[in-house]
């Protein structure tokens, strides 16, 4: 069996890109751009006034002087109608270009304005004093944003600066998500004494809403080889296939046999993980990755977490979920000699590790409190206190 380090080397050695696309800016949350972005002229484009106040020539306060004449109002996106000229100064605004020669800005609450006079009560000024000086954040050419940068507010943002309407992005892939089991109904339905509903659809689908991913086709599927085959073979022509449920060792758990007779090449059956073992992995010739999930609920996310997010962002040209360490409080004792995956709730500092409740992996709550996955090693029967440990962040 391979461990889970080995697995997600298999599945992060099968990452390729699934091409760019161009797309409005509108819609650039959470994409990840594929181009560099350079920037169209220098930013500041102009010597801007950081401050609301007076636009002065620094020569001027050198020379002694401390009273100026109010030369012209300066608002933001104006230019004066003249030149400064030597004693006088502009009052101006946040935002507004300081215009040639003047070089230097003293903010409104460090003057005194009578009728058309300012007074200066300030007791040093440096060369552009709150000037953010023309390209000093960025010169015309310069990338302002390199390829694979994800599109955060921050970054769009600067691509709005930079006036990016239209930016090209890594294209999203198309996704089949298929859920199996005669025993899951679908909300709304109603449920016998024997059958739970559908949690894993809303689960995965919510999951991949986080990569800005609509799977392009979805079915509840039964435990019927013909129709697992059927549905399954009709969408060989996307490029991941997610499934739940119907991996391990039951009589009706038919997905892997149902895959490998539709030439689904395996890569792995069974992961040394609690929870998650039964995961089934494979790869279609020139067709999808198939993830087959197990079935409960916390062995489909926590699968989901470690080794379709891998896939995704390394296929996507982003960083894979990194493993931070922590500090472990209490104590955990484990069973099996695998890597063993706990929700945890980490301290403000992100040091330090709490156990949030958990039933097993069928608990429906997924250890709904947590923010992070801890990894109790397979080699450490019990976790004590104050052990670092592995963790990633959910
Ligand atoms: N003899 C063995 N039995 C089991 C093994 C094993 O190694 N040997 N592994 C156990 C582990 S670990 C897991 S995890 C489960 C995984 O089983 P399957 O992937 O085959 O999943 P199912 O049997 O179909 O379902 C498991 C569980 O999850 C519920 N489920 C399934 N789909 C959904 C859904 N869409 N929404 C909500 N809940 C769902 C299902 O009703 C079952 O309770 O196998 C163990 N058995
Ligand atoms: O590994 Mo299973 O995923 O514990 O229930």
């Amino acid at each position: 069996m391979k461990t889970y380090l080995e697995a997600l080397n298999i599945i992060l050695s099968q990452a390729q890109s699934f091409g760019t696309e161009m797309i409005h800016l509108d819609d650039a949350d959470g994409r990840v751009l594929s181009e560099d972005i350079a920037a169209d002229r220098d930013y500041p484009p102009f010597n801007r006034s950081a401050m609301d106040g007076y636009a002065i020539m620094i020569q001027d306060w050198q020379q002694g002087i401390r009273e100026f004449g109010i030369q012209e109002i300066i608002y933001a996106g104006a230019s004066p109608s003249q030149e400064l000229k030597p004693g006088a100064a502009f009052k101006i605004m946040t935002g507004a270009a300081v215009p040639f020669p003047a070089n230097a800005v003293i903010r409104k609450e460090d003057c005194v304005q009578t009728g058309n006079q300012v007074s200066l009560i300030i007791e040093n000024l440096k060369e552009f004093q709150n000037v953010a000086r023309k390209g000093e954040d960025l010169l015309e050419g310069d990338i302002a944003l390199s390829a694979q940068t994800p599109c955060t507010p921050a970054a769009i943002s600067t691509l709005a600066t930079l006036g990016k309407s239209e930016i090209q992005v890594a294209a999203l892939p198309k996704v089949a998500l298929f859920t199996t089991g005669n025993e899951i109904k679908p909300l709304g339905a109603k449920v016998s004494d024997t059958e739970i509903r559908n949690s894993n659809y809303y689960l995965l689908r919510s999951l991949l809403k986080k990569w800005n991913i609509t799977p392009a086709v979805y079915r509840h599927l039964p435990d019927n080889v013909t129709e697992l085959k059927n549905h399954i073979e009709n969408a060989l022509d996307t490029d991941i296939i997610i499934m739940s449920g119907g991996v391990s060792a039951g009589d009706a758990d038919y997905v892997p046999e149902v895959l490998e007779n539709l030439g689904v090449e395996k890569l792995f059956h069974k992961v040394s993980i609690k929870p998650g073992k039964p995961i089934w992995c494979g790869k279609a010739r020139g067709g999808p990755i198939v993830f087959a999930l197990p079935g409960n609920p916390f062995s489909s996310f926590v699968t989901f977490k470690i080794f379709v997010e891998s896939f995704l962002s390394k296929s996507m040209g982003l960083n894979p979920p990194r493993q931070l360490e922590g500090v472990f409080r209490g104590e955990k004792r484990k069973k099996t000699n695998f890597d063993e995956f706990f929700p945890v709730k980490f301290s403000e500092s992100g040091k330090e590790l709490e156990t949030t409740s958990l039933n097993g992996s069928g608990d429906i709550r997924l250890g709904i409190n947590a923010n992070a996955l801890a990894v109790h090693p397979a080699a450490t029967d019990t976790l004590r206190e104050g052990q670092i440990i592995p963790y990633y962040i959910l």
